[in-house]
């Protein structure tokens, strides 16, 4: 399965980074690893250990995985002296984590990945901390930080070379992905046939576009401008995986799910207009129409339902609320809980809880199964990791996990693939030159084909507008 040593070794310093947060240090850094939401989160750097999977034990195997991973203190590490041991790193996200992507489906040819990092930067509100992680008990601290363009300076986390940041993205060009437009009306079109005929409720039908550059796109730019442009959402990256060249990256509004302890909590949304609209004519098209309920309720009814048998309790309150983004609005609803115990006392894994909840009907549809089989059929389209769980996971058990929305697959060398003889590539210490973009929409009875596709237009400008190919 996995023939990664499963002993690793980590040691957490007490830190701080200058104003511009982890945030400003994006542009130059190429991570393996991202979760930023409002300045706030976790970057990784390099890869101390990776496991994959694929198929439909792809949680089961990840989770196995991970908790075999015997944890054991970093002896001696040696390099940043100004530093000071963080004795009581013991919350959420502190310490090593897994950087997370699950494929949306087990026919996808997507390795599902965690990935945990060297480095670690995990930022809140109360402090800065810097994990190490490395498969052996000694590690040249000093070494690992220059390796990936970082330095300690007085307890202070910067970059080394601050100049040597890209600036800019390369130009690039818009391509049609698997299926054109027009073929996307059809599926549609199909879709609503399906709904008509009873063997749906709901069907959530997503379209690709690629975006290709003749320069790599630099990913720690395209990071950091989503993390400023969209505060709101959680900025996402888990990088490549050995034998592959594919990362994950985006912004999404939606939580699949996040724990704490036995606290879980998610954010469902279904329901969009476009921010074209004004507020209030906005909050009119989602609260007051009988569709955009529908299509809401379905995605939070699946949620509800699919968690329910790992949970003490679940509450959802009765109306959604909008929520207002800076490219569209949505209905979104806060679900929260309490996981049950198991017989043996123990909670049940992040991973576990991630595969009972994937997919809601927000991404695939109602009922799940024959949904996800339509799916398959009429988007003539290999997900991967779209609409999948991604985020992180801590050895205590909590993690984030967003569904990986608003956001796409680069693909091409990076800096951890450098044997291509990439110089370019290489020399700037980042991404691919080209990247898929994914987009869905929630379809049901009432849906008009040609309003689902201006949709994914909507849902596409965030990352196209961060690319410099529309207007935000
Ligand atoms: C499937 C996507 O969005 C989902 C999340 C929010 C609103 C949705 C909708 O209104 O259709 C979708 O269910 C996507 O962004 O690709």
């Amino acid at each position: 399965m996995n023939s990664q040593p499963t002993v690793l070794h980590s040691h957490t310093y007490e830190v701080s980074l200058d104003d511009a947060g982890l945030t400003g240090l994006l542009p130059a850094l190429t991570p393996s690893g991202v979760w930023i939401r409002q300045g706030q989160g976790l970057l990784g750097l390099g890869v101390a250990a990776e496991f994959t999977a694929s198929g439909p034990r792809r949680f089961a195997e990840l989770a196995h995985s991970w908790a075999a991973v015997d944890w054991q203190p970093l002896e001696s590490p040696h390099g940043p002296v100004s530093a000071a041991f963080a004795e009581a790193a013991h919350y959420p996200g502190a310490g090593p984590v897994a950087f997370t992507s699950v494929a949306f489906s087990e026919t996808s040819s997507y390795a599902s990945r965690l990935i945990v990092p060297q480095l670690i930067l995990a930022v809140s509100a109360e402090r800065s901390l810097l994990t190490v992680v490395g498969d052996s008990a000694a590690a040249d601290v000093t070494a690992l930080l220059t390796e990936h363009g970082l330095v300690l300076d007085g307890g202070t986390v910067r970059l080394l070379d601050t100049a040597a940041a890209p600036r800019n993205l390369p130009a690039g060009q818009l391509q049609a992905g698997s299926q054109s437009e027009r073929q996307y009306l059809n599926a549609v079109t199909a879709g609503l046939s399906a709904i008509a005929a009873g063997t749906v409720q709901k069907l959530v039908l997503a379209r690709d576009v690629v975006v290709t550059s003749s320069q790599p796109l630099p990913r720690g730019v395209l990071l950091s401008r989503l993390a400023a442009d969209y505060a709101e959402c959680w900025t996402y990256c888990v990088g490549e995986v050995s034998g592959g060249n594919e990362s994950v990256l985006g912004a999404t509004p939606e939580m699949l799910v996040s724990l704490r302890g036995e606290r879980v909590s998610s954010r469902v949304l279904a329901g969009t207009v476009d921010r074209s609209w004004s507020e209030q004519e906005a909050a009119d098209r989602l609260l007051r129409n009988a569709k955009q309920h529908r299509e809401h309720d379905l995605a939070v009814q699946s949620l509800v339902e699919q968690l329910s048998p790992l949970t003490e309790s679940l509450q959802s309150p009765t109306d959604p609320h909008v929520l207002r983004l800076p490219n569209v609005y949505h209905l979104a609803t806060d679900v929260s809980g309490v996981l049950a115990s198991g017989s043996e006392g123990t909670l049940p894994s992040p991973l576990q809880v991630a595969e009972r909840a994937h997919p809601t009907a927000a991404v695939c549809g109602t009922p799940t199964r024959e949904a996800g089989q339509l799916l398959e059929m009429l988007e003539g389209l290999d997900r991967g990791p779209f609409a999948g769980p991604v985020g992180w996971m801590d050895a205590a058990g909590n993690a984030d996990f967003g569904i990986a929305l608003r956001g796409g697959v680069l693909e091409g060398p990076s800096s951890t693939t450098h044997d291509d003889g990439d110089a370019a590539a290489a020399e700037n210490g980042n991404g691919g030159r080209r990247i898929r973009l994914y987009a869905g929409c929630g379809i049901v009875a009432d849906s008009v084909p040609e309003d689902e596709l201006a949709e994914t237009r909507s849902k596409l400008r965030p990352m196209l507008s961060t690319l410099g190919l529309v207007a935000s």
